[in-house]
Protein backbone atom coordinates (compact mmCIF):
# COMPACT_ATOMS: atom_id res chain seq x y z
CA UNK A 1 0.00 0.00 0.00
CA UNK A 2 1.37 3.72 -0.81
CA UNK A 3 2.10 5.04 2.52
CA UNK A 4 0.40 8.20 1.64
CA UNK A 5 -2.80 7.47 0.85
CA UNK A 6 -5.04 7.43 3.95
CA UNK A 7 -7.53 4.85 5.26
CA UNK A 8 -9.94 7.39 6.48
CA UNK A 9 -13.25 5.50 6.30
CA UNK A 10 -14.29 2.23 7.45
CA UNK A 11 -17.00 0.28 6.54
CA UNK A 12 -18.41 -2.69 9.31
CA UNK A 13 -20.91 -5.10 7.31
CA UNK A 14 -23.41 -6.74 9.19
CA UNK A 15 -25.65 -9.63 8.70
CA UNK A 16 -25.65 -10.39 4.95
CA UNK A 17 -23.25 -8.11 4.23
CA UNK A 18 -19.88 -9.70 4.18
CA UNK A 19 -18.32 -8.12 1.31
CA UNK A 20 -18.70 -4.69 -0.99
CA UNK A 21 -18.61 -4.53 -4.72
CA UNK A 22 -16.80 -2.97 -7.18
CA UNK A 23 -13.40 -2.79 -4.80
CA UNK A 24 -9.77 -4.24 -5.87
CA UNK A 25 -8.56 -5.88 -2.49
CA UNK A 26 -5.25 -4.13 -2.00
CA UNK A 27 -4.40 -6.30 1.69
CA UNK A 28 -6.07 -7.86 4.08
CA UNK A 29 -4.46 -7.46 8.09
CA UNK A 30 -5.50 -8.69 11.09
CA UNK A 31 -4.18 -6.35 13.61
CA UNK A 32 -3.79 -7.79 17.31
CA UNK A 33 -5.52 -5.07 19.29
CA UNK A 34 -4.49 -4.81 23.17
CA UNK A 35 -8.67 -6.42 22.97
CA UNK A 36 -7.70 -9.05 20.85
CA UNK A 37 -8.72 -9.16 17.34
CA UNK A 38 -10.94 -8.03 15.62
CA UNK A 39 -13.90 -10.00 14.09
CA UNK A 40 -12.61 -10.64 11.15
CA UNK A 41 -9.15 -10.06 8.97
CA UNK A 42 -10.00 -6.59 8.01
CA UNK A 43 -9.87 -5.83 3.99
CA UNK A 44 -8.08 -3.20 2.87
CA UNK A 45 -9.23 -2.42 -0.81
CA UNK A 46 -9.23 0.19 -3.36
CA UNK A 47 -12.62 1.99 -5.14
CA UNK A 48 -12.41 2.27 -8.86
CA UNK A 49 -11.21 6.23 -8.92
CA UNK A 50 -8.16 4.67 -6.36
CA UNK A 51 -9.51 5.91 -2.73
CA UNK A 52 -9.09 3.36 -0.20
CA UNK A 53 -11.35 1.86 2.28
CA UNK A 54 -11.35 -0.49 5.10
CA UNK A 55 -13.81 -3.24 5.23
CA UNK A 56 -14.72 -5.32 8.32
CA UNK A 57 -17.51 -8.11 8.74
CA UNK A 58 -19.06 -7.44 12.29
CA UNK A 59 -20.07 -11.01 13.01
CA UNK A 60 -17.08 -12.67 10.79
CA UNK A 61 -16.61 -13.69 7.23
CA UNK A 62 -18.65 -16.59 8.38
CA UNK A 63 -21.09 -15.55 10.19
CA UNK A 64 -19.62 -16.90 13.29
CA UNK A 65 -20.30 -15.06 16.04
CA UNK A 66 -23.12 -14.03 18.06
CA UNK A 67 -24.29 -10.53 18.80
CA UNK A 68 -23.02 -10.64 22.14
CA UNK A 69 -19.94 -11.97 21.46
CA UNK A 70 -18.66 -9.82 19.01
CA UNK A 71 -15.21 -8.07 19.64
CA UNK A 72 -16.33 -4.97 19.34
CA UNK A 73 -13.26 -3.06 21.22
CA UNK A 74 -10.86 -4.76 19.00
CA UNK A 75 -12.87 -3.81 15.81
CA UNK A 76 -12.87 0.03 16.82
CA UNK A 77 -9.26 0.19 18.04
CA UNK A 78 -8.11 -1.73 14.83
CA UNK A 79 -10.04 0.24 12.40
CA UNK A 80 -8.37 3.53 14.26
CA UNK A 81 -4.41 1.83 13.97
CA UNK A 82 -5.74 1.56 10.64
CA UNK A 83 -5.91 5.34 10.15
CA UNK A 84 -10.04 5.36 10.25
CA UNK A 85 -11.77 8.64 11.21
CA UNK A 86 -15.04 7.69 10.26
CA UNK A 87 -17.26 4.42 10.59
CA UNK A 88 -20.08 3.67 8.29
CA UNK A 89 -21.75 0.74 10.03
CA UNK A 90 -24.51 -1.03 8.46
CA UNK A 91 -27.05 -3.12 10.51
CA UNK A 92 -30.21 -5.95 9.76
CA UNK A 93 -33.09 -4.04 11.97
CA UNK A 94 -36.80 -5.13 12.70
CA UNK A 95 -39.40 -2.16 12.23
CA UNK A 96 -41.16 -0.96 15.59
CA UNK A 97 -43.32 1.03 12.97
CA UNK A 98 -45.66 0.68 10.20
CA UNK A 99 -44.54 3.03 7.76
CA UNK A 100 -40.97 1.46 8.05
CA UNK A 101 -41.38 -1.42 5.68
CA UNK A 102 -38.94 -4.62 5.29
CA UNK A 103 -36.24 -3.50 2.44
CA UNK A 104 -36.66 0.32 3.80
CA UNK A 105 -33.38 1.80 4.98
CA UNK A 106 -33.13 3.96 7.85
CA UNK A 107 -30.58 6.56 9.87
CA UNK A 108 -31.25 6.44 13.32
CA UNK A 109 -29.96 9.12 15.43
CA UNK A 110 -30.51 7.97 18.82
CA UNK A 111 -30.60 4.77 21.15
CA UNK A 112 -32.14 3.09 23.85
CA UNK A 113 -29.98 0.30 25.48
CA UNK A 114 -31.82 -2.98 26.29
CA UNK A 115 -28.18 -4.85 26.48
CA UNK A 116 -27.58 -6.56 29.63
CA UNK A 117 -23.85 -6.07 30.38
CA UNK A 118 -22.21 -8.79 29.65
CA UNK A 119 -20.65 -7.04 26.34
CA UNK A 120 -17.28 -5.00 27.70
CA UNK A 121 -18.54 -1.22 26.37
CA UNK A 122 -15.49 0.75 26.95
CA UNK A 123 -12.29 0.59 26.19
CA UNK A 124 -11.44 2.30 29.75
CA UNK A 125 -12.59 -0.95 31.86
CA UNK A 126 -10.25 -2.78 33.45
CA UNK A 127 -7.89 -0.13 34.02
CA UNK A 128 -7.16 2.73 36.49
CA UNK A 129 -8.09 5.31 34.05
CA UNK A 130 -11.34 6.58 34.81
CA UNK A 131 -13.26 8.62 32.04
CA UNK A 132 -17.05 9.32 30.92
CA UNK A 133 -17.66 9.87 27.30
CA UNK A 134 -20.52 12.27 26.33
CA UNK A 135 -22.80 10.35 24.64
CA UNK A 136 -26.51 11.94 24.34
CA UNK A 137 -25.84 12.10 20.70
CA UNK A 138 -25.03 8.83 19.88
CA UNK A 139 -24.08 9.04 16.67
CA UNK A 140 -22.30 11.91 14.62
CA UNK A 141 -24.75 14.52 13.44
CA UNK A 142 -22.70 15.84 10.83
CA UNK A 143 -21.93 12.66 9.54
CA UNK A 144 -25.42 11.30 9.54
CA UNK A 145 -26.47 15.09 7.64
CA UNK A 146 -24.29 14.21 5.18
CA UNK A 147 -25.15 10.10 4.44
CA UNK A 148 -29.24 11.76 4.19
CA UNK A 149 -28.44 13.50 1.64
CA UNK A 150 -26.20 11.51 0.19
CA UNK A 151 -27.94 7.78 0.64
CA UNK A 152 -31.02 9.66 -0.21
CA UNK A 153 -29.45 10.48 -3.50
CA UNK A 154 -28.20 6.81 -4.04
CA UNK A 155 -31.11 5.13 -3.37
CA UNK A 156 -33.10 7.76 -5.50
CA UNK A 157 -35.31 5.73 -8.31
CA UNK A 158 -34.09 1.93 -6.67
CA UNK A 159 -37.85 1.95 -4.88
CA UNK A 160 -35.98 1.85 -1.52
CA UNK A 161 -37.27 4.70 1.29
CA UNK A 162 -34.89 6.26 3.40
CA UNK A 163 -36.36 7.40 6.85
CA UNK A 164 -34.36 9.66 9.35
CA UNK A 165 -34.45 10.55 13.07
CA UNK A 166 -35.56 7.21 14.00
CA UNK A 167 -35.06 5.85 17.71
CA UNK A 168 -33.24 2.41 17.87
CA UNK A 169 -33.03 -0.63 20.61
CA UNK A 170 -30.31 -2.06 20.93
CA UNK A 171 -31.53 -5.58 22.73
CA UNK A 172 -28.95 -8.60 23.88
CA UNK A 173 -30.48 -11.34 21.88
CA UNK A 174 -29.81 -13.75 20.55
CA UNK A 175 -33.43 -14.73 21.18
CA UNK A 176 -36.15 -11.98 19.10
CA UNK A 177 -38.34 -9.82 21.21
CA UNK A 178 -41.29 -11.19 22.97
CA UNK A 179 -44.93 -9.39 22.04
CA UNK A 180 -45.08 -7.28 25.07
CA UNK A 181 -41.67 -5.79 25.04
CA UNK A 182 -42.11 -5.16 21.19
CA UNK A 183 -44.97 -3.29 22.16
CA UNK A 184 -43.21 -1.69 24.66
CA UNK A 185 -40.23 -0.78 23.06
CA UNK A 186 -42.87 1.22 20.70
CA UNK A 187 -44.34 2.74 23.90
CA UNK A 188 -40.77 4.12 24.90
CA UNK A 189 -39.91 5.92 21.14
CA UNK A 190 -38.70 2.61 19.50
CA UNK A 191 -38.80 2.80 15.63
CA UNK A 192 -36.45 -0.19 15.04
CA UNK A 193 -34.41 -2.54 16.69
CA UNK A 194 -31.31 -4.95 16.94
CA UNK A 195 -28.27 -6.62 18.72
CA UNK A 196 -25.21 -4.77 17.37
CA UNK A 197 -25.01 -1.23 17.61
CA UNK A 198 -23.96 -1.30 21.39
CA UNK A 199 -21.46 -1.14 22.30
CA UNK A 200 -19.93 -0.50 18.92
CA UNK A 201 -21.28 3.24 18.90
CA UNK A 202 -20.26 4.17 22.32
CA UNK A 203 -16.17 2.92 21.42
CA UNK A 204 -16.64 4.83 18.73
CA UNK A 205 -17.05 7.79 20.55
CA UNK A 206 -14.53 7.20 22.92
CA UNK A 207 -11.59 6.43 20.01
CA UNK A 208 -13.23 9.74 18.63
CA UNK A 209 -14.14 7.90 15.68
CA UNK A 210 -17.73 9.70 13.55
CA UNK A 211 -19.71 6.91 13.77
CA UNK A 212 -23.26 6.33 11.99
CA UNK A 213 -25.84 3.61 11.47
CA UNK A 214 -27.46 2.72 8.25
CA UNK A 215 -29.84 0.50 9.56
CA UNK A 216 -32.03 -2.20 6.50
CA UNK A 217 -35.07 -3.08 8.17
CA UNK A 218 -36.03 -6.77 7.44
CA UNK A 219 -38.79 -7.32 9.75
CA UNK A 220 -41.78 -5.98 11.75
CA UNK A 221 -40.69 -7.47 14.92
CA UNK A 222 -43.38 -8.80 16.78
CA UNK A 223 -45.55 -5.54 17.70
CA UNK A 224 -48.08 -6.40 15.12
CA UNK A 225 -51.26 -8.09 17.10
CA UNK A 226 -52.50 -9.57 13.97
CA UNK A 227 -49.58 -10.76 11.93
CA UNK A 228 -46.80 -13.37 12.86
CA UNK A 229 -43.79 -12.69 14.87
CA UNK A 230 -40.08 -12.35 13.69
CA UNK A 231 -38.56 -15.36 12.83
CA UNK A 232 -34.76 -15.54 11.77
CA UNK A 233 -36.39 -17.16 8.40
CA UNK A 234 -38.12 -13.76 7.60
CA UNK A 235 -35.39 -12.00 8.22
CA UNK A 236 -33.32 -13.95 5.69
CA UNK A 237 -35.70 -13.54 2.91
CA UNK A 238 -34.91 -9.58 3.22
CA UNK A 239 -31.19 -9.90 3.66
CA UNK A 240 -30.00 -10.33 0.41
CA UNK A 241 -31.70 -7.69 -1.35
CA UNK A 242 -31.13 -5.47 1.54
CA UNK A 243 -27.36 -6.23 0.79
CA UNK A 244 -27.71 -5.74 -2.70
CA UNK A 245 -28.87 -2.09 -2.09
CA UNK A 246 -25.97 -1.72 0.65
CA UNK A 247 -23.59 -2.44 -1.85
CA UNK A 248 -25.15 -0.20 -4.20
CA UNK A 249 -25.04 2.94 -1.68
CA UNK A 250 -21.55 2.16 -0.73
CA UNK A 251 -20.03 2.37 -4.37
CA UNK A 252 -22.03 5.11 -5.16
CA UNK A 253 -21.25 7.91 -1.78
CA UNK A 254 -17.87 6.13 -0.77
CA UNK A 255 -15.38 8.40 -2.96
CA UNK A 256 -17.54 11.30 -1.90
CA UNK A 257 -17.10 10.26 1.88
CA UNK A 258 -13.19 9.93 1.87
CA UNK A 259 -13.06 13.53 0.21
CA UNK A 260 -15.22 14.50 3.08
CA UNK A 261 -13.58 13.09 5.76
CA UNK A 262 -10.07 14.40 3.71
CA UNK A 263 -11.45 17.95 4.09
CA UNK A 264 -12.66 17.88 8.11
CA UNK A 265 -16.11 18.53 7.01
CA UNK A 266 -17.72 16.10 8.38
CA UNK A 267 -14.99 14.98 11.54
CA UNK A 268 -14.95 18.24 13.64
CA UNK A 269 -17.52 17.21 16.37
CA UNK A 270 -15.53 14.01 17.70
CA UNK A 271 -11.61 14.37 17.24
CA UNK A 272 -10.43 16.43 20.61
CA UNK A 273 -13.94 15.48 22.32
CA UNK A 274 -12.33 13.24 25.06
CA UNK A 275 -10.04 15.77 26.57
CA UNK A 276 -11.98 17.14 29.25
CA UNK A 277 -13.83 13.37 29.37
CA UNK A 278 -11.09 11.43 31.62
CA UNK A 279 -10.86 12.36 35.08
CA UNK A 280 -7.86 14.66 35.94
CA UNK A 281 -6.15 12.85 39.04
CA UNK A 282 -6.26 9.17 37.02
CA UNK A 283 -4.97 9.74 34.10
CA UNK A 284 -1.04 9.97 34.83
CA UNK A 285 -1.16 7.09 37.34
CA UNK A 286 -0.57 3.62 35.37
CA UNK A 287 2.24 3.37 32.61
CA UNK A 288 0.61 -0.06 31.63
CA UNK A 289 -2.85 1.28 30.99
CA UNK A 290 -1.68 4.43 30.14
CA UNK A 291 0.52 2.10 27.05
CA UNK A 292 -3.10 0.51 25.97
CA UNK A 293 -5.10 3.65 25.98
CA UNK A 294 -2.57 5.38 23.98
CA UNK A 295 -3.42 2.53 20.96
CA UNK A 296 -6.69 4.58 20.58
CA UNK A 297 -6.29 7.88 22.01
CA UNK A 298 -2.59 8.51 21.26
CA UNK A 299 -2.77 13.07 22.27
CA UNK A 300 -3.72 12.08 25.41
CA UNK A 301 -1.84 8.78 26.83
CA UNK A 302 1.59 8.61 24.17
CA UNK A 303 4.44 8.94 26.30
CA UNK A 304 5.37 12.07 25.50
CA UNK A 305 1.84 13.31 27.15
C1 LIG B 1 -29.95 -12.08 11.60
S1 LIG B 1 -31.13 -11.38 12.66
C2 LIG B 1 -30.35 -10.73 14.10
C3 LIG B 1 -29.01 -10.11 13.92
O1 LIG B 1 -29.06 -9.28 12.75
C4 LIG B 1 -28.55 -8.03 13.09
O2 LIG B 1 -27.14 -8.11 12.89
P1 LIG B 1 -26.30 -6.89 12.32
O3 LIG B 1 -26.64 -5.72 13.19
O4 LIG B 1 -24.87 -7.28 12.45
O5 LIG B 1 -26.75 -6.72 10.89
C5 LIG B 1 -28.98 -7.86 14.54
O6 LIG B 1 -28.33 -6.81 15.20
C6 LIG B 1 -28.69 -9.20 15.10
O7 LIG B 1 -27.33 -9.32 15.46
N1 LIG C 1 -36.65 -8.02 14.99
C1 LIG C 1 -35.36 -7.91 15.26
N2 LIG C 1 -34.93 -7.81 16.55
C2 LIG C 1 -33.61 -7.69 16.83
N3 LIG C 1 -32.65 -7.69 15.90
C3 LIG C 1 -33.02 -7.79 14.62
N4 LIG C 1 -32.31 -7.79 13.48
C4 LIG C 1 -33.16 -7.91 12.46
N5 LIG C 1 -34.44 -7.98 12.89
C5 LIG C 1 -34.37 -7.90 14.24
Amino acid sequence: MDASQKVLIGVIGGSGLYHLDNLTVVEQVNPETPWGHPSSPITIAKLPSGTLLAFLARHGLGHTIQPSAVPSRANIAALKSLGVRAIVAFSAVGSLREEIAPGDFVLPTQIIDRTKGVRPSSFFEGTTIVAHASFGDPFSGKLVKWLEEMVGKALSGKGVSLHTDKCIVCMEGPQFSTRAESLMYRAWGGDLINMSVLPEAKLAREAELSYALIATATDYDSWRPHSDVVTAAAVFKTLTTNADTSRHVTATILDDLHAAAEDGSILTEEAGSMKFSIMPRTQHRNPEDRKKLACILPEYFSVEN
